[in-house]
């Protein structure tokens, strides 16, 4: 009987094997699967840590979070180099904004995420099962993305509460997840936070993933993640006029290190 179950699950693992190296559409289905299996089952896990600890939604919740999160790069073979973490060091609270590529930024985020930070999110990540719950409970912000107005007034009432509470909130400006190797035009949110604040802007970039991941031509490997925390941007005595000059700014200086750190130093020079 036991010989019965090892021999159907060798042979189990064997046809996945063989599935995953004859089709590069079954190893990205089968690896980006388990991500989705690993992020539900783990924050399951990390909800009732956190409940347990910190007995409901806090920040306090991030370091549980970031913990957990911090051990998936080992089963998908992602190596993170990162530089610049002293940037994070400033007086009190900071606005953080940094490429968005994918799902799997999560891991990216947590590698380097900062004390005392939570993220801006789209409502919608509350209704994704156990990663929603999590998600709440690490203190997420839910901006809805259809309503301007609603999203606006929540980033005001962010404003006023990151000095209280000496938050730093980790914004991603494209508004949206963007695979292409290149930054989509910045949503000026976040600067308007920061300019309301009265707070720096800490810019992040990630290398380009398009070498070892891609959905459209169903790339998943293991690869090297090049991370570099920029010098802050003040925006001491900035109003709200100057919002447009300092999203520009902060997007040419995140657009020219995303080409650096992906080795296309050339298009940041041509195309900007
Ligand atoms: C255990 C394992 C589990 C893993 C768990 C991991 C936990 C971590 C969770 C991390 C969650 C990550 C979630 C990532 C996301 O969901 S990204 C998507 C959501 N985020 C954003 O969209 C942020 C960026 N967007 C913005 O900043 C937008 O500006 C927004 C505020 C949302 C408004 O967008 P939109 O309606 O599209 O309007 P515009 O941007 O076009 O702006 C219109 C005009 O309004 C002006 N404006 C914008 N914001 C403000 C403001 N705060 N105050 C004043 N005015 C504002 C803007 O300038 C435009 O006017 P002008 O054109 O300049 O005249
Ligand atoms: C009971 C409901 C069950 C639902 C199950 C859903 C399964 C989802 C499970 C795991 C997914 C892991 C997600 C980790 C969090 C990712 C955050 C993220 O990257 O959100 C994308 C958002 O920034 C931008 O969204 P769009 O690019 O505009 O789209």
């Amino acid at each position: 009987m036991e010989l019965g179950w090892l021999v159907c699950g060798t042979a189990v693992l064997l046809l996945l094997h063989v599935l995953m190296e004859l089709s590069p559409a079954v190893n990205f289905a089968l690896r980006i699967g388990f991500y989705c299996v690993l992020c539900l089952v783990s924050s399951a896990l990390a909800a009732a840590a956190c409940l347990l600890v910190n007995g409901g939604r806090t920040v306090k919740n991030m370091r549980i979070i970031k913990a957990v999160v911090k051990t998936f790069k080992y089963f998908f073979g992602l190596r993170f180099e990162v530089k610049g973490l002293e940037n994070f060091e400033v007086e009190g609270p900071a606005i953080i904004v940094s490429n968005h590529q994918s799902i799997l930024d999560m891991m990216g985020l947590m590698e380097i995420l900062p004390d005392n930070c939570v993220q801006v999110g789209k409502k919608e990540l509350m209704y994704t099962g156990t990663v929603g719950l999590i998600i709440y409970l690490g203190g997420v912000i839910f901006i809805n993305r259809k309503s301007t107005s609603s999203a606006k007034m929540v980033m005001a009432e962010v404003a006023k509460t990151m000095a209280n509470e000496n938050l730093k909130v980790w914004v991603y400006p494209e508004g949206t997840r963007n695979c292409t190797g290149d930054l989509l035009p910045f949503k000026k949110g976040a600067f308007h936070l920061a300019v309301q604040a009265q707070v720096p802007v800490i810019p992040v970039v990630y290398s380009s993933f398009t070498t070892f991941y891609n959905p459209k031509t169903k790339l998943f490997t293991s690869g090297k993640i090049k991370v570099e925390v920029l010098p802050p941007i003040e925006t001491k005595g900035l109003t709200s006029d100057d919002v447009t000059d300092l999203t520009d700014r902060c997007f040419c200086t995140m657009r020219e290190t995303l080409f650096r750190l992906s080795g296309r130093p050339s298009e940041a020079k041509d195309s900007s």
